[in-house]
């Protein structure tokens, strides 16, 4: 059976850090799966890699298409930011194994359209105070530093992933982001163990 490694955690508790060490892990035959967004693409990043970046035009598509399988739009200081998951032909869930980034709400989402068997949830977690150290540190490498922007995500991350909507999504297991090293050991321990 196919399975899909969906990573959760707050704003810079290191997912697309984690993510990019497990996809570079041959052993583990792990295929990307890529949602979309229609912010804007950030220094350092690959469209295609991180995110498809797009824009509304396209998500119009897949959705009357029948092909968006869940979408969420955040209020941010820019304005609507939208991401999204669509049926494009990148998952074939027969005996492949995929690795994906998300929220708890599109984590409950993929699960209700692809089944209870094939998402596997990895929730990485960094305690707050150095969690945000590490979102300064990260915003300051940007030519235009969004820090606004990073607080009002460090303030909704508090709601979205509130210990309530931790359980609701049954996540059990967690793994903690301190150093990224051993983080990403556990986790393909765990992958390996449950492959
Ligand atoms: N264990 C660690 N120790 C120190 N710094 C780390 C560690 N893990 C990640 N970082 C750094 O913290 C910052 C945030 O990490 P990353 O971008 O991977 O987080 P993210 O969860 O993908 O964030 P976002 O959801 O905001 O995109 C990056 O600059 C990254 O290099």
């Amino acid at each position: 059976m196919g399975k899909i490694f969906y990573i959760m955690g707050k704003s810079s508790s290191g997912k697309d850090s984690v993510y990019r060490r497990l996809e570079a892990d041959k052993d583990l035959g792990l295929k990307r799966l890529v949602i979309y967004t229609t912010r804007p693409i950030r220094d350092g990043e690959e469209n295609g890699r991180e995110y498809f970046f797009t824009d509304e035009e396209k998500l119009e598509e897949f959705r009357k298409n029948g092909k968006l399988i869940e979408s969420r739009t955040y209020q941010t200081v820019y304005g609507p930011w939208t991401y999204f998951t669509a049926d494009d032909g990148q998952v074939s869930v027969g005996d492949d194994c995929y690795l994906g980034i998300g929220t708890l709400e599109s984590y409950m989402q993929l699960r209700e359209y692809y089944g209870d068997e094939v998402m596997w949830p990895l929730y990485i977690e960094v305690e707050d105070g150095e969690r945000l150290e590490r979102a300064i540190a990260r915003e300051r490498t940007q030519e235009v530093p969004k820090y606004e922007e990073m607080c009002r995500r460090f303030l909704a991350d508090q709601r979205d992933f509130s210990e309530e909507n931790i359980q609701k999504a049954g996540i059990e297991k967690r793994f903690q982001n301190d150093n990224l090293n051993e983080c990403v050991k556990e986790i393909v321990n765990y992958i390996k163990s449950v492959q």
